[in-house]
């Protein structure tokens, strides 16, 4: 993936008011790396992200939908302004897409393995019934729940299981590229690290390379080998954890700084 000075925006109806929500970013992700993006809420991570994902730019012009207004975005090889329906169609196959309410977004009259499977028939209705049912078996497995829940509506399970379902089902495609927006938003606190130490497993187990998308660094810090922060749509910092928090000049990125550093402490007490 590669954005050269990207900048995005949104319209009202009449086009008589537009809002810049991502201002000239220049960012680079390679096969099989993984990014993390951060930044206060407004800052137009979950408008990147989109548009990685490929949902930004889409015609016919819908209101309140995100346009690309300057600059280049490359996703997996495509050029992402004014992209076909076709090849856009082509795109949003290989790319998993897992947005911030990805778990309300799950279709309660779904089983777990129906809502699970439901992008492979979308993709193809006579798809093999048996064949997709042994790849939903292995997402669910991979994203540690007991086949058992296969069988279970989604009002049965709780936050975390819910958002780990909704990621096998960002997975079942096989995508290149995963864009995980929030992806621990609204699960349990108590729970939040499983459903996170999933993605880098399957990552490396699987090769995709993936955003990840959180106002929380801690979030982050541990999946991406790299972290963009943003600011009011503009890229204030990139880099490894190290390289962002060291003699950092921005007053964000400083305070990003303080509080690693006082979280850091503690542990070091504690090993001493
Ligand atoms: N549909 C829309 N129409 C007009 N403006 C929008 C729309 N969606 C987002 N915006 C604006 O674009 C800017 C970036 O929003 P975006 O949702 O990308 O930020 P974010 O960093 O993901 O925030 P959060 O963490 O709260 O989700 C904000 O100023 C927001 O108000």
């Amino acid at each position: 993936m590669t954005a050269d000075d990207l900048s995005i925006e949104y319209r009202s109806a009449t086009a008589s008011s537009r809002h810049v929500a991502v201002n000239g970013v220049t960012l680079q992700l390679r096969a099989g790396q993984v990014l993390g993006i951060i930044g206060e809420s407004g800052s137009g991570k979950s408008t990147l992200a989109m548009a990685l994902a490929g949902l930004a730019d889409v015609r016919p012009v819908d209101e309140g939908a995100p346009q690309i207004c300057g600059g280049s975005l490359t996703v997996l090889g495509t050029p992402m302004r004014r992209l076909g329906k076709k090849a856009r169609r082509v795109l949003t196959l290989r790319v998993g897409y897992l947005p911030q309410d990805a778990a309300q977004r799950l279709n309660p009259g779904l089983t777990v393995a129906e809502n699970v499977a439901e992008p492979i028939f979308l993709r193809d209705r006579r798809f093999d019934q048996n064949e997709a049912g042994k790849l939903v078996a292995t997402l669910i497995d991979a994203v540690h729940l007991p086949l058992s829940a296969l069988g279970l509506m989604t009002y049965e399970l709780s936050s975390g299981q819910l958002q780990r379902v909704a990621l096998a089902r960002s997975l079942i495609l096989d995508p290149e590229l995963l864009v995980a927006d929030e992806p621990i938003r609204g699960v349990d606190i108590l729970v939040r690290h499983h459903v996170l130490n999933v993605i880098p497993e399957l990552q490396a187990a699987r090769g995709f390379s993936a955003v990840v998308v959180s106002s929380d660094l801690s979030v982050v810090q541990d999946v991406a080998q790299r972290i963009a922060v943003l600011q009011d749509g503009v890229i204030i910092g990139l880099g490894t954890l190290d390289e962002l928090v060291t003699a950092p000049e921005h007053p964000y990125l400083k305070g990003l700084s303080r509080a690693l550093a006082s979280e850091r402490q503690p542990r070091e007490d504690e090993a001493r």
